[in-house]
C-alpha cells in the first residue's frame, strides 16, 4: 500500500470532523453532561463508525481532555451531593448515555441504594461512602468508555482499511490505468475484465497481471478541513483523466493568534503525461527517494506536465476582490523569482477572470503541455492563459519553494513515484 499512501493516510486521518458540544459551563450540571457527552460519543461511534475513525484521536481526546479538566468539578459536585435527589438524577443520566454507560450506572445506583449503613440519617457515612463509589464510578465508567472509543477506532480503521481495498499502483497495468483514466470507460471504478473473475490467484498483489474488482474510493477527505476531493478528475479538453496526487490545506496566521484555513486544494496529474516525461529519468529511483531527488520537483515543473490544482474554499469570508489580489501578490513572487524580466502581463490577464460576479466555491486550475493555464469553475472554461512562465508559477506554489505545504509536497511526490513504477 506504499504507493498510495495519500489515500491510505486519508482512510487513517479522513473524514469530517465531528464536534462535541462540549463547551457548557462549570456548573452542577457538569458532571451529568459529561457522562452524557462521553456516552454520546461512543453511542456516536456506534452508530456512525466512520465518523469516529475519522475524528481520528482528535475529537475524543478533546472530550476527554475536556473531562479531566472537569474532574475535580464532576467528583466535588458528586460528593457532594449527598442527598436522595442525586440517585435520581444518577438514573436519568444512565439513561440519557450510551448502553454501556447505561447499564453501567444503573448498577452502581442499585448498589448505593442497598448499601447497609448508607441511609440519609447518618451524614458522615454516608458522604464517605458515596464519595468511594462514585469516585470508583466515575473511573470505572470513564475507562470502560475509553476503552470502548479505542477498541472501536481499531476496529473501525480494519473496517475501512477492508472496505476500500485499494492496490498500490504497481499492481495495475499502465494499460489498465490509462484505459481507466480515459473518459466514458467504467465510472471511476477500475473494473475487472468481465471474463475474468476475481479470485485469490488474480487478486492485486500476485505477480500475474491482476485486475482488481474496485480500486478506487470515490472521494478522498483533506483531513483538516474535512473538504472531499474526487480522485479521478475528467480532462474534458484531451479526453483524459487525472490521479489525485496530492492534498493539503492552505492557512494564514491573523494577528499571530489565529490560524485560518483558507481553502483546500488537490493536484492531480494524468499518468501518461508522468510516463513520457519522466519516466526514463526517474523509473530506477526507489520511491522513498524521489521526494529528496534534487531535480525532481524542477523537472514536475518545467516538463509542462498535464495536471491540474482544484481549490475549494474554506474559509467563506473570501471576497473575490481578496482571491484575486492574493492570487496576483503570490504569482507575482513566483514570476519574479523565476525570471526577473518575464512580461507581467499573463498575471493581469489571468487577474481579469476573477470579475465580481462569479461565484467561487472551487475552481480548477489545469496545465496543458503546450503551455496553457486554463480556468475553469464547475467544468466550465472561464479563461485561458498562453503562458509557461504562468503554468510554472501556479504549480510552483504547490510543489515549488517555498510550497504552500511541506507535507503535501513530499506526498506528491510519493504517489507521483508510485505512477512511474506503473510506465
Ligand atoms: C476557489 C478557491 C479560492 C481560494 C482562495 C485563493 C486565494 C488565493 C491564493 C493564492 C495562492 C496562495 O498563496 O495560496
Amino acid at each position: 500500500m506504499k504507493d498510495w499512501s495519500i489515500f491510505s493516510k486519508l482512510d487513517h486521518n479522513g473524514g469530517y470532523l465531528h464536534k462535541f458540544p462540549i463547551d457548557s459551563p462549570v456548573s452542577h450540571d457538569i458532571g451529568l453532561g459529561l457522562i452524557s457527552q462521553v456516552g454520546n460519543l461512543v453511542e456516536c461511534s456506534f452508530q456512525h463508525p466512520r465518523h469516529i475513525c475519522a475524528t481520528g484521536s482528535g475529537a475524543v481526546q478533546e472530550v476527554f481532555s475536556c473531562f479531566n479538566k472537569f474532574a475535580g468539578a464532576f467528583y466535588f459536585w458528586f460528593s457532594r451531593a449527598s442527598n436522595p435527589k442525586l440517585f435520581q438524577r444518577l438514573s436519568a443520566a444512565a439513561g440519557s448515555s450510551s448502553t454501556a454507560c447505561r447499564s453501567h450506572m444503573k448498577q452502581v445506583t442499585s448498589c448505593l441504594q442497598h448499601l447497609p449503613g448508607l441511609q440519609f440519617g447518618s451524614q458522615l457515612r454516608e458522604e464517605h461512602a458515596i464519595q468511594v463509589l462514585l469516585a470508583r464510578l466515575a473511573s470505572a465508567t470513564f475507562g470502560r468508555l475509553w476503552a470502548e472509543v479505542e477498541e472501536r477506532h481499531a476496529c473501525n480503521v480494519l473496517m475501512l482499511a477492508a472496505a476500500t481495498v485499494i492496490p498500490p499502483f504497481e499492481n495495475i497495468s499502465p494499460k489498465i490505468l490509462a484505459d481507466s483514466m480515459a473518459l466514458g470507460k467504467g465510472g471511476r471504478h477500475i473494473q475487472e475484465p468481465v471474463d475474468q473473475p476475481y479470485s485469490e490467484e488474480n487478486s492485486p498483489g500476485c505477480a500475474c497481471v491482476a485486475v482488481p474488482r474496485v480500486i478506487l474510493p470515490e472521494d478522498a477527505t483533506e483531513p483538516k478541513t474535512g473538504i472531499k476531493f474526487p480522485t479521478l478528475l475528467d480532462n474534458n479538453s484531451n479526453l483524459t483523466r487525472e490521479v489525485l496526487v496530492g492534498m493539503g490545506f492552505r492557512s494564514m496566521r491573523i494577528m499571530r493568534v489565529k490560524n485560518l484555513n483558507l481553502y483546500a486544494f488537490g493536484l492531480y496529474i494524468q499518468p501518461d503525461s508522468i510516463c513520457k516525461k519522466l519516466g526514463p529519468k526517474y523509473a530506477c529511483i526507489p520511491d522513498a527517494e524521489l521526494k529528496d531527488h534534487p531535480d525532481f520537483y524542477e523537472d514536475l515543473l518545467r516538463e509542462n506536465i498535464d495536471m491540474t490544482v482544484r481549490l475549494v474554499v474554506s474559509y467563506n469570508g473570501l471576497s473575490i476582490g481578496t482571491v484575486r489580489d492574493a492570487f496576483e501578490k503570490s504569482l507575482g513572487f513566483r514570476l519574479q523569482k523565476m525570471n526577473p524580466n518575464t512580461d507581467y502581463n499573463c498575471l493581469k490577464t489571468f487577474g481579469s477572470y476573477f470579475s465580481e460576479d462569479i461565484r467561487i466555491p472551487a475552481i480548477d486550475f489545469r496545465q496543458t503541455c503546450d503551455g496553457q493555464l486554463i480556468t475553469e469553475i464547475d467544468g466550465k472554461q472561464i479563461g485561458t492563459v498562453q503562458s509557461k512562465d504562468l503554468c510554472r508559477a501556479f504549480f510552483d506554489m504547490y510543489i515549488g519553494d517555498p510550497p504552500v505545504s511541506v507535507e503535501t509536497k513530499q506526498d506528491i511526490a510519493q504517489n507521483v513515484a508510485g505512477l512511474i513504477k506503473r510506465c
